[in-house]
């Protein structure tokens, strides 16, 4: 690389034949001179060139620096995600009294009390009082972590919807069950002095009972729509799996939340899941699912029947609900939602198609004949089926034979299970 520049002229490459020796010399001068200052600017933008080079090199250097850092805090994080996941679980209890010495009485979900330490690392001290909900270690129960009051838990266990888009209209076969429905909830809410007036007081509960899919929820969404109330949707069997120990605490907090947020309509599906009657000894789930049903009915009984929270709750199983669950003040107004008969199968056809293109060629009266023992689900299932069935043939209109491809399609499986099933209560 190092170029080395000779003091001395090089004739041989600068002497040009037939001229004078003076003005050989100042030639070969001119010309030297010429080729420094070329060799000169070859190598000025050749450094220029280098010096470009390693500025790149250096923000190369940068960036790669700045990506190692970041890469460095992802697998930290991710380190620290791992030791988070394979952490074992915290048993949950409540706080019912701190002591100096760094000891807590606690009660634990399961019911006994257990004094034990709090961990040294503790941070959140303030919140650490009576009352407090708190995350014991499993194998020696010392308050490792508290938890924050909050909705989150409820996020999880129920469906809180505003307000309901479904309406009256959308409930097809019900007439009978709508009125009914309306009078011992939506009056309540809408005209409560009425109530006051005569000086009756409206159900506190209504149980809607019948086969899956009839249409328990769509009415109870109905209600909430027609009263403009919030509509809290939980699940029994959720309450009680996924929450274990929580379970009464969540049915306290689906109360509380139905209050702030009046008028309410609460809606517990899969009630039995709850409410079964209890059969001789019970192991730690059953006294957990107790728990949780005393709870609900401690609620039931504390609240005031003419309040704008309503309860309804849905069952396909009122053969195993637990007595205490139906008695006057309770669930007291029940009302069944059976399979849908002849007209109310026509009803649910038209409510479904009724946002389709349909053809000219369907005959509804003959798809209801055809579907006895469905229910408004399935009718639900063929419409949306034949539907599928139309966009697959490349077809604008849902026809006649898309329905009845549909109806065997649908109804065929339900068939075959409900041979199988005789021992089911539906
Ligand atoms: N009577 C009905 N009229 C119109 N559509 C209905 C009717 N019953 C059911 N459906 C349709 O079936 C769907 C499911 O019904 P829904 O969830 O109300 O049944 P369910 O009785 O609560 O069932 P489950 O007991 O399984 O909870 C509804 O969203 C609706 O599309």
């Amino acid at each position: 690389m190092t170029e080395t520049i000779d003091d001395e002229p090089r004739s041989n490459n600068y002497s040009f034949s037939g001229i004078g020796n003076g003005e050989l010399v100042s030639k070969s001068d001119e010309d030297f001179s010429k080729y420094l200052l070329d060799r000169m600017k070859q190598l000025e933008s050749r450094n220029n060139l280098l010096k470009e080079q390693y500025d790149q090199m250096e923000s190369d250097k940068r960036y790669i620096e700045s990506q190692k850092l970041k890469y460095e805090r992802e697998t930290h994080r991710l380190q620290s995600e791992i030791e988070r996941l394979k952490s074992p679980p915290l048993v949950v209890a409540s706080v019912v009294d701190i002591f100096d010495d760094d000891k807590a009485l606690i009660r634990s979900s399961t019911g006994p009390q257990f004094l034990v330490n709090v961990s040294q690392d503790f941070e959140d001290d303030d919140l650490l009082v009576p009352g407090a909900r708190v995350g014991l270690n499993q194998q020696t129960l010392a308050v490792v972590d508290i938890i924050p009051e909050s909705d989150e838990p409820l996020i999880t266990a129920m469906e809180v919807i505003d307000s309901q888009e479904v309406d009256y209209s959308q409930v097809g076969g019900l007439d009978q069950q709508i009125r009914e429905i309306s009078e011992s909830v939506e009056l309540p809410i809408t005209k409560p002095e009425a109530f006051k007036r005569i000086g009756i007081t409206p159900p506190k509960g209504v149980l809607l009972f019948g086969p899956p899919g009839t249409g328990k929820t769509l009415l109870a969404k109905a209600v909430a729509h027609r009263t403009n109330a919030t509509f809290i949707r939980v699940v029994g069997s959720e309450l009680v799996q996924k929450y274990i120990g929580d379970g009464a605490k969540l049915v306290r907090d689906i109360f509380e939340m139905a209050r702030k947020k009046a008028p309410a309509i609460i809606f517990i599906d899969e009630l039995d899941a709850i409410a079964a009657t209890r059969l001789g000894d019970t192991n730690g789930a059953d006294r957990e699912v107790q728990r949780t049903l005393m709870q609900l009915l401690a609620e039931m009984d504390g609240f005031d029947n003419r309040g704008d929270v309503r309860i309804i709750a849905a069952t396909n199983r009122p053969d195993v609900l637990d007595p205490a669950i139906v008695r006057p003040g309770r669930f007291d107004r029940i009302i069944e939602i059976p399979l849908p008969d002849q007209d109310g199968r026509e009803t649910i056809f038209l409510i479904h198609m009724d946002m389709l293109n349909i053809g000219s060629d369907v005959d509804v009266k003959k798809l209801a004949s055809l579907t006895e023992g469905a229910s408004g689900a399935d009718i639900g299932a063929i419409v949306m089926e034949a539907g599928m069935l139309a966009v697959r043939n490349d077809s604008d209109h849902i026809g006649m034979s898309d329905l009845l491809d549909a109806v065997t399609k649908v109804m065929v499986p339900k068939e075959n299970n409900l041979d199988h099933s005789e021992n089911m209560f539906w």
